[in-house]
């Protein structure tokens, strides 16, 4: 089975654009979901939120794409994954992540995880970690110069992560043809890792070893 990119030309400013406001959208709905957790309010407002949230939901499926984002770009480079479990800028379930590349080959990320994303009580769930640590290996692997997908990823989690300010960091750590080995960590900024990782990253056999010259890859973005 082929991944397959949507090509769609939408000029790169109204992708922008468009990406601002989802933005807002997506980050008032985390707000959104942090707040039922946490919420203490009587059952009888709990009811009446629903009955609102169901009325927005309906709002929002006034127009719907068929099934989900995909990776769509338009021919001046611009690509856009607004759906992506992790970094997808309109997916409210992603954790609120921006990695930064600084250079091929390394990247970091910092963010804050609250309630939405607890495992053990107070702590982050070990899936979430994961879930962070496998797109920014998966995209330092790229560099988005070329497909790579996770083909084995090994984890090893060295102590409990509390909720809160979280460090990620990842880099490559050696290649050879279609197999990128990359090495990650995920924990508390300037303390020790609480998770350590490693990654063999695949170029599959059906993608071309080197796509920097495909409309789809940039820079700097996932
Ligand atoms: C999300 C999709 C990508 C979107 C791209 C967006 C654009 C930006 C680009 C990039 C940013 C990236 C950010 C993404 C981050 C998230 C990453 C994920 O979550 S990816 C989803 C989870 N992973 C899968 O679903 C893989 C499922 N597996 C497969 O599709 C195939 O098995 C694949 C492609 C991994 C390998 O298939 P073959 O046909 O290319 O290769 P064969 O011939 O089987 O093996 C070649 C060599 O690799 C080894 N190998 C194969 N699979 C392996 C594995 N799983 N682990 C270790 N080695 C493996 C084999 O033993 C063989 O080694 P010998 O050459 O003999 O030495």
């Amino acid at each position: 089975m082929t991944i397959a990119f949507i090509h769609e030309e939408i000029p790169t400013e109204q992708v922008e654009q468009r990406e601002k406001v989802l933005s807002s959208l997506t980050d008032a709905v985390r707000d959104l979901v942090d707040a039922t957790i946490r919420s203490t309010v009587a059952d009888d407002e709990l009811d009446a939120v629903r009955a609102e949230v169901e009325a927005l939901a309906a709002r929002l499926r006034a127009a719907q794409l068929p099934g989900p984002a995909g990776v769509r770009y338009n021919s001046e480079g611009r690509s856009w994954n607004w759906g992506n479990a992790v970094v997808g800028r309109g997916n409210a379930v992603a954790p609120p992540v921006d990695i930064t590349h600084d250079e091929f080959g390394s990247a970091y990320a910092e963010l804050t995880l609250g309630a939405a994303y607890e495992g053990p009580p107070g702590m982050v769930h070990g899936g979430v970690s994961a879930l962070l640590l496998d797109q920014i290996m998966g995209e330092t692997a790229s560099g988005f110069k070329r497909l790579t997908m996770t083909g084995t990823l090994t984890l090893r989690y060295r102590r409990p992560l509390p909720l809160g300010p979280v460090r990620l960091e990842a880099q490559i750590d050696r290649e050879s043809g279609r197999k990128i080995t990359v090495e990650a960590r995920i924990g508390v900024p300037g303390e020790d890792a609480a998770v350590e990782a490693t990654g063999l990253f695949l170029i599959p056999s059906w993608a071309p070893l080197d796509e920097s010259a495909a409309s789809w890859s940039r820079s700097a973005e996932g």
